[in-house]
């Protein structure tokens, strides 16, 4: 079985830029070697190379556009992304979503350019469809949950169970995550329990006065 995953989103919080972006930054690459968990970062694209360049986790865009190299303005050209030093791309965050021919035309893209893709959704139906499209991951997060505080894996652990199954029905290669309010090493245990491979987190990590202690406590029951 692969190591568990942690992804941190930084979505744009003003609390992960900067140098509170490195200080969370710094505090994943010490839990992740202290741990043996993988620990990856989603910040802001003009922070994708300064990350990938200073510490030894893996980067993740929050987004691509699906483009080639062209007349294009204002858009997210994964060719940048892969030349950022970003090891993967988050695709359809609930925060930033596509069309199902965008999703598809942007894992083309992952795929030709070899970045690891992770597709959220919103719930069973939808995990089946992404899965379908043979991402790396889907990433499930009921929306309601998304910041809110209170943890999928205790409010619905029956959507994680429910998009595990549907997404391996489909395809059994590609792995499942879940977010929206984790916050907690029993958050993660439950999720790891119900056959994710990890989580997708954001402000309970970015927003927290100390971010390594909150991570400490994310891998202490895996
Ligand atoms: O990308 C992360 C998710 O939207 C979860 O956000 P949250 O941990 O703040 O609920």
């Amino acid at each position: 079985m692969d190591s568990p995953f942690i992804l941190i989103n930084l979505k744009t919080y003003k609390e992960g830029m900067g140098s509170n972006a490195h200080r969370i930054a710094a505090a994943a690459e010490t839990v992740a070697k202290e741990s043996g968990v993988v620990i990856g970062i989603a910040p802001t694209f003009t922070e994708l190379h300064p990350m990938s360049h200073h510490y030894s986790i893996p980067v993740y865009a929050q987004h691509i556009d699906p483009i080639s190299p062209g007349a294009h303005t204002g858009h997210i050209l994964p060719e940048s992304v892969r030349s950022a030093g970003a090891r993967g791309t988050l695709i359809n965050h609930s925060e930033r979503r596509l069309t199902l021919a965008d999703i598809d035309a942007c894992l083309q893209a992952a795929r030709r350019l070899r970045l690891e893709s992770v597709v959220c959704t919103n719930n069973d139906a939808t995990s089946a469809a992404a899965a379908a499209l043979g991402p790396d991951y889907v990433a499930i997060e009921p929306p309601e949950l998304i910041g809110s505080g209170v943890s999928v894996s205790k409010a619905d652990p029956g959507i994680i169970e429910r998009s595990v199954n549907a997404v391996l029905g489909v395809n059994p290669n590609v792995k499942v995550l879940t977010g929206a309010g984790i916050q907690s090493g029993e958050c993660v245990k439950i999720a790891i329990d119900l056959g994710t491979c990890g989580v997708l987190l954001a402000s309970s990590v970015v927003k927290a006065e100390d971010p390594e202690s909150v991570l400490r406590d994310l891998v202490s029951l895996i």
